[in-house]
């Protein structure tokens, strides 16, 4: 339906029906009185409706102003809301103005609509978007890809680069982000190549600033033309994320590796720098660093030390007690405190600053000190140094304190394994060695022994046995007997070398297990060297004592091929050694076994003999050389036994010393020597001086003196008429103990006299101390004193000394007129000897005294 108008042009009518505008006219009041055009064709407009009303009253409404466009003049572009009967919106577009009538008078309004609702919502969905785009976190870059032109930009890429917008669109992209156009344009193509790409990188912000973004491109095609569509997202944080995450799983690593270390480590040093390596697999970590505490408590000193800059960090020490800024730093604080110190961004923490220098030297970025506390005390610290700010974190510094106290735990269990390590070898070495002298015992000795058997090289396996040491140990307390075990032992182990076994088996008994070489003579010479050694001087309680050694030998594979054979065999000549005097050493020979044989039967008998009064005395006369008088006699014990007939001293003596006999027959000797003494005088035979033999085991029996006394009181003998022989080495092994005792026997009126002198080791400072008497000259020097001048001048010698000390001088064993002679030319005080008379029973001696008395005194 057509309404019309007047007014309206004559044409417009039809062109109005070709488009969706339509026409309107008010009147002076606001009412429309005329609507025509398409929408009225088309039936969106029900003109019967909207003429004579108001627009408001058809629902139409100014969008940015209230009411209907009424304006003085004229309005274009005027969007208006048309809420429709059934509630539907529609948007028009509305130009509008003023008519009036012929006379001029204004008589309404006129103008045409159209509707925009499509463009309007598009309008609107464009907004909606951009407000969405620059309410993105995200930077939105949209480029022309061929005029190399930003067509778009949201508020976030230019509050962020710190460009206006009006910058961007006058600038081109590879000046926003500082890339090479030719490059910028290379990616831009690809991108148009493949739709789409996603790179990381990093991205320039205002005042030169930067950070990490993930740049999502897509290309578009818009209307004949590719654009660029760039979305930059923020991704700093997530990197950070992934980089701590990252260190962290590479600190688990680490960890894991510490652990392994641990597991490795067989000392604390081990373990310390084993843990730096490890941590050093990191590659945050510039140097890893353990610092412990010295044995003064005075200074942190590194005991281990990796990475690229260890060597700058080896020779850190740091003082703790004395104040100091290097004292200061992140170790001395972490120490003291006891509490884990970090320093995130070394150079710029102000309490690092006496540290600052060296940390810009070294490149040290950020560090960490980590306690090391063991049974709550702080024995030391480990320090990480990261050649980045930040390197550790909360987690990290967590990580690595788990690490030290894996250490701690690793450092307990290496102290616990060390323990028992070192009970075991403890606990073993008691099992195999001698408590007292250290020396390997039996039952390692027996090993070696079987393993030299089976190496199959020739050895020879040396017994020794001390020769006395009973008495010592008696005598002079078990301690003074440990104290002598000891010196031996460590004097015995010098005398061989490292590869040769010394043992001690229990008592005094040592074995010496010596492997062979060339030339036999050497086992001769080393048991020589061994009884050298013992012989020397020994100080106990505060004394000096000469201790002697008996050696017997076996030699493998000569004399046998097993174990206890060979040391049976040793021990029998050890035995052998005794019997020929002591302080010798024997090999091994059959026949020793017939004399072990002996030796049984001997000490079986000799238990028995006093008890069976089996023994006798024997006399010598000793005579002056001067005047051929008997100036004394000796006293010499004979042993009668039943089985083995007459035994000479020689072989009996040294037994009954080892069985300890030797002081119950030696006072039987004493006795019986004075009771004879005195029976010869009651007998009418004149009063001649009595000599009694003393063994060293005497001298040291306390009750000697006592019993000297006893003696004398109980036979009446004057104590002038005894005189007491003590030899030289009897006297030299124990000096200070003969100086006392024979000074107390010296007291009672008794001679004294040196045995056998000239085989010991006496000087002549000794022998000035020496409460003596007489010298007798040993019958080794006496024996050959007509042919060999050696013995000529030690004979010579010992009788000037005598002399010079106004001391008599007998020799004993003259058997031929030429060693009287020669004696008698030196002016040796007397003799004794078979020359003038063998030793024989009293009866026989009393015989000699009377005729000889006789003869001279007559
Ligand atoms: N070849 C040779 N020998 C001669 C000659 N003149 C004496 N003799 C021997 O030389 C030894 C002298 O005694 P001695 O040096 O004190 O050496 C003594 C003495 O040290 C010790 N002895 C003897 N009787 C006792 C004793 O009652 N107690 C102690 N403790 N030792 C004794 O036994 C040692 C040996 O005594 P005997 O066998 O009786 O041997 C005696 C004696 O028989 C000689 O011209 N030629």
């Amino acid at each position: 339906m057509r309404v019309k108008d007047s007014q309206q042009p004559a044409d417009l009518g039809s062109l109005m029906a070709l488009v969706s505008d339509f026409y309107w006219r008010c009147d002076q009041s606001g009412r429309f009185v005329h609507v025509e055009g398409g929408a009225v064709e088309r039936g969106d407009i029900d003109t019967r409706k909207w003429l004579g009303r108001v627009p408001a009253e058809v629902g139409l409404g100014a969008i940015e102003r209230a009411g209907w466009p009424l304006p003085e003049q004229s309005v274009s572009d005027y969007v208006v809301r048309w809420v429709r009967d059934d509630g539907s919106i529609r948007y028009l577009s509305v130009a509008a103005e003023s008519i009036r009538d012929a006379n001029g008078e204004p008589d309404g309004w006129r103008g045409l609509a159209r509707d925009v609702t499509r463009h309007r919502m598009r309008y609107r969905e464009l907004k909606q978007l951009r407000t969405a785009i620059d309410a993105s976190h995200d930077m939105i870059f949209v480029v022309d890809r061929e005029s190399m032109r930003f067509l778009y930009v949201n508020d976030i890429a230019c509050e962020l680069t710190g460009n206006p917008r009006e910058a961007f669109m006058s600038s081109t992209p590879d000046q926003v982000l500082g890339i090479d156009r030719g490059v910028l344009e290379a990616q831009y193509d690809r991108v148009i190549a493949v739709g789409r790409l996603t790179v990381e990188d990093r991205s320039r912000l205002g005042r030169g600033g930067s950070m990490m973004v993930e740049r999502r491109r897509c290309a578009l095609f818009v209307e004949g033309r590719w654009v660029i569509v760039s979305i930059v997202h923020d991704i700093t944080d997530r990197k950070l994320a992934e980089q701590s995450r990252d260190r962290l799983s590479r600190m688990y690593a680490t960890l894991s590796a510490t652990n392994e270390a641990l597991l490795r480590a067989s000392t604390p040093e081990a373990l310390y720098q084993q843990l730096c390596e490890a941590a050093v697999a990191n590659d945050d970590v510039l140097v890893a660093a353990t610092l412990r505490l010295d044995e003064q408590c005075e200074t942190l000193h590194v005991v281990g030390v990796a990475g690229p800059i260890a060597a700058d960090v080896g020779e850190l020490v740091v003082p703790l007690n004395k104040p100091s800024p290097l004292s200061d730093g992140l170790v001395g604080r972490c120490f003291r405190q006891g509490r884990t110190q970090v320093a995130d961004d070394y150079l710029s923490d102000p309490r690092l600053m006496p540290w600052r220098r060296i940390g810009k030297r070294i490149g040290l970025k950020s560090a960490a000190a980590v306690p090391i506390i063991k049974d709550g005390t702080t024995i030391g610290v480990m320090l990480l140094i990261a050649d980045q700010t930040n390197a550790f974190g909360r987690d990290g510094v967590r990580l690595i304190e788990r690490m030290v106290a894996n250490v701690v735990f690793a450092l307990e269990n290496l102290e616990r394994e060390a323990w028992r390590r070192e009970s075991e070898k403890h606990i073993e070495f008691l099992a195999t060695h001698d408590a007292l002298t250290g020396l390997p015992n039996r039952t390692l000795f027996n090993q070696s022994l079987t393993m030299a058997i089976e190496a199959g090289h020739p050895f020879a396996v040396m017994f020794i046995d001390l020769d006395r040491f009973k008495f010592i140990n008696d005598s002079l307390g078990h301690e003074a007997g440990d104290q002598l075990l000891k010196t031996i032992a460590k004097r015995l182990r010098a005398c061989v070398s490292k590869s040769n076994t010394v043992a001690r088996l229990g008592g005094d008994e040592f074995v010496v297990l010596i492997k062979q070489g060339e030339d036999p003579g050497d086992i001769e010479a080393v048991a020589g060297t061994i009884l050298d050694t013992v012989l020397q001087a020994v100080s106990l309680n505060g004394q000096e004592y000469r201790v002697t050694a008996s050696i017997g030998i076996a030699v493998y594979p000569e004399d046998a091929r097993d174990a206890s054979s060979l040391l049976k065999q040793a021990d029998m000549a050890m035995y052998c050694a005794k019997d020929e005097g002591k302080n010798n050493f024997q090999f091994y020979a059959t026949e020793l076994e017939d004399r072990s044989l002996v030796r049984m039967r001997l000490e079986h008998n000799l238990r028995c003999a006093l008890e069976k009064q089996q023994f006798e005395l024997a006399y010598q006369a000793k005579i002056s050389l001067a005047e051929g008088q008997i100036v004394g006699v000796e006293a010499l014990l004979r042993w009668h036994c039943e089985e083995l007939g007459t035994v000479l001293p020689g072989q009996f003596l040294p037994l009954a010393e080892e069985l300890g006999l030797i002081v119950p027959i030696g006072r039987w000797v004493l006795e019986t020597a004075c009771e004879q003494n005195m029976a010869w005088q009651r007998a009418g035979l004149p009063a001649v001086r009595i000599a009694v033999n003393i063994s060293a085991v005497q001298l040291s029996d306390h009750t000697l003196v006592s019993h000297v006394r006893s003696v004398l009181e109980r036979t009446g003998m004057p104590p002038h008429l005894l005189e007491l022989e003590i030899t030289e080495t009897a006297v030299m092994q124990n000096i200070a103990n003969a100086v006392a005792q024979l000074a107390e026997i010296k007291k009672l009126g008794v001679m004294i006299a040196i045995d056998d002198f000239g085989t010991g080791y006496s000087s002549l400072t000794q022998l000035r101390d020496l409460p003596v008497d007489t010298l007798k000259i040993d019958r080794s020097f006496v024996n050959e004193l007509a042919t060999n001048t050696t013995d000529q001048s030690i004979a010579r010698a010992i009788i000037t000394m005598g002399k010079n000390l106004c001391l008599n001088v007998i020799a004993e064993g003259v058997e031929t007129p030429e060693q009287e002679a020669f004696l008698r030319a030196e002016a040796c005080d007397a003799m004794q000897g078979f020359y003038f008379s063998r030793p024989g029973a009293a009866e026989v001696f009393a015989e000699l005294l009377e005729g000889h008395a006789q003869r001279y005194v007559g």
